[in-house]
C-alpha cells in the first residue's frame, strides 16, 4: 500500500475539505441500484461466546439495499429507522472531527506507555515529576536522549500511575496524547520523539468503565445482528458487505488485536520521515509497512520488532468475504466489470482511530506490481465507531463519494477499483455497538483492518 502524499495531506492537522456529500440525504425513491443479497452469515448475537443460539444461523433472508449514486452518498442495508438515524448521526452532520473532545468517565484518552521491547537503553524515572527518558536516534542516526515529558507538555497524568518492567512495567496515563498528536501532526516533529515506542492499548481498563446501555439499545443491536448481512456493489470492483461480521466475531477480533497490540510489533504512533504524525495508531501483521519509506519489510525499522502473524481466523473471514463478493458479482449484470479476483492475505494493517482520527485520500500501491496489476483486492474490516469513508478517482475530498462504514461492515476494493483513492474523513462518536464495547472495553474509536497480498 502506499499512504504517500494522500496520507500526508489528509492526515495532517488543519481543516480538511468536507465532501459535499456531508449534508446530503439519500432519497430511497431514487435508488439506482437494486438490492443485492442478504443472508445470515453466521449466528445471531450471542451465539458463539454465549453457548448456542439458533436464532440467526443459516437462516436466509433478503434485505433491501439501495445506493444513491448521484447523491455521492452510498447508503445500504438496515431498517428505514436505522437508516434515518445513521444519517442524522453522521451523514447529515457537518461538524468537524472533534479535536477538543472532553474526557469521558470511562477514560477516553488514557494510554499505555511502554518502552520498546527491543530498546536496550530505556530509563524510566518517576521520582518527583514524571519523566520517561530513553536513548534514541536523531535524524542523522546519532544517539540522543529523549524525554517523553518534553514531547507531551500538555499531558495530564492521572493519579493512577503504575510502573513496572518492560514486560510488566507500565505507566498508566490519563493523557491527551491523541489530541496532542492531532494538533501537532502538521508540525515537523523531532525525529527522536517520533521514534519513541509507545504501545497503545485499544481497550480501556474495566474499572474505568461506567457506560451503561439501555435495554432498548441492546435490543436494537440484537435485532440488527440477527438480520444477517447485505451486500452491494458500490462501483466496479468495490463491494460492501454490510453487517458481515457478527458481534461475536467482532469481539474476537478486538480481543485478538488487543492482545497482539500490546506485544512485540504492537500498536504504535506512526509518523512520516519529516516528523508529521498520522492521525491513527497502527500495527502491522504478517509484514511491516513503514510509512517513512512506504515500503514493506520483515521488521519494523524503528524498534526492530517482527510483526505478529495474521491470526488464522482473520484469514477465514477474508476468504469468506471474497467468495461472497464473487458470488454477488457473478449474478450482477456487469459481471466482467465488477470482477474481484481471489487473494491470500500476507499483510494486515490494523489502524485504530480515536474520535479525532482520520486518514487522507490515498491509494494503496506499495504492494507488488503483480498484485496491483491483477487487481487483488484490499479487504477492509470496520469495528467500533462508524467512519465516514471517502472514495473516488481523484485525490480530492470534494469530488469523492462517501459511505458510512459501520461496525461489522467489510469493504473490498479490487479489480477495477484497486487503485481507487480512499480515506477516512471522520469517526462518528458513540456509534459502536454497545454490546461490543461492554464485552471488550474497546476505547471510543474505530478499529480497521485491511488485508492485502503483497
Ligand atoms: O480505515 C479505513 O477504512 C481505511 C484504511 C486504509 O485505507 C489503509 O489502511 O490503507
Ligand atoms: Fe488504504
Amino acid at each position: 500500500m502506499n499512504h504517500d502524499e494522500g496520507w500526508r495531506s489528509g492526515g495532517r492537522g488543519g481543516p480538511r475539505g468536507r465532501s459535499q456529500a456531508s449534508g446530503q440525504r439519500v432519497n430511497r425513491q431514487k435508488s439506482e441500484r437494486p438490492v443485492t443479497v442478504g443472508r445470515s452469515l453466521d449466528e445471531s448475537y450471542g451465539n458463539r461466546s454465549r453457548g448456542r443460539g439458533s436464532r440467526g444461523r443459516g437462516r436466509c433472508r433478503t434485505v433491501q439495499v439501495y445506493v444513491e449514486k448521484s447523491s455521492r452518498v452510498a447508503n445500504v442495508g438496515k431498517s428505514a429507522q436505522e437508516e434515518v438515524k445513521s444519517q442524522e448521526d453522521g451523514l447529515g452532520s457537518t461538524k468537524q472531527p472533534d479535536q477538543g473532545a472532553s474526557f469521558k468517565c470511562y477514560g477516553d484518552n488514557d494510554d499505555l506507555l511502554q518502552p520498546s521491547a527491543s530498546s536496550s537503553s530505556n530509563n524510566i524515572n518517576l521520582s518527583g515529576g514524571l519523566s520517561v527518558s530513553r536513548e534514541c536516534e536523531d535524524k542523522n542516526g546519532g544517539r540522543v536522549s529523549c524525554d517523553i515529558v518534553n514531547r507531551m507538555e500538555d499531558v495530564s497524568f492521572s493519579g493512577l500511575v503504575s510502573v513496572s518492567s518492560t514486560s510488566d512495567k507500565k505507566v498508566k496515563l490519563s493523557s491527551v496524547e491523541d489530541r496532542h498528536s492531532a494538533h501537532k501532526s502538521g508540525d515537523v516533529g523531532n525525529a527522536c520523539n517520533e521514534r519513541i515506542s509507545r504501545l497503545f492499548d485499544i481497550c480501556l481498563e474495566k474499572k474505568w468503565f461506567c457506560l451503561k446501555s439501555s435495554s432498548l439499545e441492546l435490543n436494537k443491536e440484537k435485532r440488527r445482528a440477527t438480520k444477517g448481512y447485505a451486500s452491494i456493489v458500490i462501483r466496479p470492483g468495490m463491494v460492501l458487505l454490510k453487517n458481515f461480521l457478527s458481534i461475536n466475531d467482532q469481539v474476537m477480533i478486538v480481543n485478538k488485536c488487543r492482545e497482539l497490540g500490546l506485544g512485540e510489533g504492537g500498536f504504535y504512533q506512526p509518523g512520516y520521515g519529516d516528523g508529521a504524525l498520522l492521525h491513527l495508531k497502527m500495527m502491522c501483521l504478517g509484514r511491516n509497512w513503514d510509512p517513512q519509506t512506504s515500503r514493506y519489510g520483515d521488521t519494523r525499522p524503528h524498534d526492530g520488532s517482527i510483526p505478529p502473524k495474521i491470526p488464522f481466523e482473520f484469514n477465514q473471514f477474508v476468504q469468506k468475504a471474497i467468495q461472497d463478493s464473487q458470488s454477488l458479482v457473478a449474478t450482477s449484470s456487469k459481471k466482467g466489470e465488477d470482477e474481484i479476483p481471489c487473494m491470500s492475505p500476507d499483510i494486515c494493517i490494523a489502524n485504530f482511530y480515536t474520535s479525532t482520527g482520520r486518514l487522507g485520500l490515498h491509494r494503496d500501491k506499495d504492494e507488488s506490481a503483480k498484485s496491483i496489476q491483477k487487481g487483488l483486492p484490499v479487504v477492509s474490516f470496520s469495528i467500533g465507531n462508524s467512519a465516514e469513508f471517502l472514495y473516488g478517482d481523484q485525490r480530492d475530498d470534494d469530488k469523492a463519494d462517501m459511505v458510512v462504514l459501520q461496525s461489522g461492515d467489510v469493504l473490498l476494493f479490487g479489480g477495477k477499483s484497486r487503485n481507487v483513492f480512499h480515506g477516512v474523513r471522520s469517526i462518528l462518536k458513540d456509534t459502536a455497538p454497545k454490546v461490543l464495547v461492554q464485552e471488550t472495553n474497546l476505547r471510543p474509536g474505530r478499529l480497521n483492518l485491511t488485508f492485502r497480498q503483497y
